[in-house]
């Protein structure tokens, strides 16, 4: 019996309009984490912090006023927006979400409702504006990352434990609306909010509030895109609402992790963001972990759109606003293989089939053209491959060579063999192309 909400899901089921649509056609995004944390580099006193370098202010060896009086050393000469764009572009991203404000809740625009800004450093200028203007003009979508939580506010309280917590963090909601609303009067190319730092009792106590603001943010750029992490319902339930149904156009629910099977989406539109090292956001001199090379980024790329879903990878610039080489060299044979293989990405979805020992199975929206991109080649060259029911191979070809028809064997219903060509020794995941046939047509020609 479902529950009455007057704060949970508005719709069931995906948006279906156009702005939607064209989020939904992405397959591949940038992270970008940038702000007074890139200046201590994981490190404090020649101590290294075993978190993730955005965290670094609740490290217990980093007193907070030294922390909070960063601002005054932040001055990126080499910051380049044009140059960051142009990375993207090569790297084959379709759209980028900028830290505006992290949790420490400096920000990088010059909000009129904080001294606690980019204005007040010695760069002074919108570093925000640069982002948008020049992402913008690369034609790249832009999405603006913001923390609720925000630590360096007086009025943040993680719970709501007295009439004075109630009171202060009152006008602690107010200076969130305020500074969203300045983002998107500013900065009206945004097509999208990406929400972190709600996961405190004081914001699930507030899911009237959030589904107010979420409508008011809406009523100033229609169409805007904002995830499953913004909104609570009057249950304090997140993500999902007392009923089940996603609050929100998407879930944000995959950080640093990727769904399994399509079953773990529950119909949702998706995207999983994801760090370059096993954890981090914002520059640290030391990498922690194993550092993802770029054919993981490429494969975790294949299996997020094979899914129907987004994969948006993490970049955190330096202080100075220049990236590390070993990200410059995954934009580049990231955006090398996306070059050649983009089709198998862009505007696809998932093709009704899981992953398969050889890769992952992408389907064309609105088209029947299914990519099969491998990454697993058996040692005896020929891949087996499953089918949706009642489907099996018409015509099966390289996306890098179209007159290159590979043999097709029927192994089963709906099963079949792909013979590689024999000289073919792949040395980098390739896409075969195959044109399907219905159940229906193969036994009319059989008959
Ligand atoms: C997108 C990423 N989300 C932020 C984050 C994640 N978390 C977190 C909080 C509780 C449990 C596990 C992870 N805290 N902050 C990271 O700092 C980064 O911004």
């Amino acid at each position: 019996q479902p529950v009455a909400l007057k704060h949970g899901a508005h719709r069931v089921g995906k948006r279906t309009d156009a702005d939607m649509a064209k989020w939904r056609s992405y397959g591949l995004g940038q992270f970008i984490h940038w702000g007074l944390y890139s200046i201590l580099e994981g490190k404090y006193n020649g101590k290294y912090y075993n978190g993730a370098a955005e965290w670094i202010r609740s490290w217990k060896e980093v007193p907070h006023a030294e922390y909070d009086s960063l601002y005054k050393q932040f001055n990126p000469e080499n910051f380049n927006p044009t140059q960051w764009a142009k990375m993207a572009k090569q790297m084959g991203v379709k759209y980028v979400t900028f830290t505006t404000k992290h949790h420490d809740g400096f920000c990088l625009w010059p909000s009129q409702y904080t001294q606690y800004t980019v204005a007040n450093s010695p760069y002074k200028k919108d570093i925000v504006k640069q982002v948008v203007d020049a992402y913008t003009k690369e034609g790249i979508d832009v999405y603006l990352y913001f923390s609720v939580m925000d630590w360096s506010h007086p009025d943040w309280r993680t719970d709501l434990k007295t009439k004075e917590d109630s009171v202060a963090f009152d006008r602690f909601k107010l200076f969130t609306k305020n500074q969203l609303t300045e983002l998107l009067k500013m900065y009206p190319q945004t097509k999208g909010l990406w929400f972190d730092g709600t996961w405190d009792t004081s914001w699930k106590k507030s899911g009237a509030f959030s589904d107010s603001l979420e409508q008011h943010l809406k009523s100033l750029i229609p169409g805007l895109i904002i995830g499953s992490r913004l909104r609570a319902d009057e249950f304090g339930n997140r993500h999902n609402d007392a009923n089940g149904v996603l609050m929100g156009d998407y879930e944000q629910g995959w950080e640093r992790k990727i769904p399994k099977t399509y079953a773990d989406v529950h119909g949702n539109d998706w995207d999983c963001v994801m760090t370059i090292p096993e954890n981090g956001w914002g520059y640290a001199e030391k990498w922690l972990g194993h550092w993802k090379t770029s054919y993981e980024c490429i494969e975790m790329t294949t299996q997020c759109v094979s899914l129907g879903g987004n994969f948006v990878l993490n970049f955190g610039p330096k202080a100075d606003g220049t990236f590390r080489p070993e990200e410059i060299t995954v934009a580049k044979e990231m955006g090398d293989w996306m070059k050649v293989n983009n089709a198998a990405i862009y505007d696809c979805e998932y093709a009704n089939c899981e992953k398969q020992d050889w890769g992952y199975f992408t389907k064309k929206q609105n088209d029947d053209k299914i990519y099969m991109v491998v990454f697993n080649v058996p040692i005896n060259g020929s891949l087996k491959v499953k089918l949706p029911k009642n489907t099996s191979i018409g015509k099966a070809s390289l996306l890098q060579a179209p007159s290159t028809v590979l043999s097709t064997e029927q192994l089963d219903y709906n099963a079949s063999y792909i013979q590689l060509p024999k000289g073919m020794k792949p040395t980098s995941p390739f896409v075969i192309v195959i044109d399907t046939k219905q159940q229906s047509q193969v036994e009319t020609e059989q008959k």
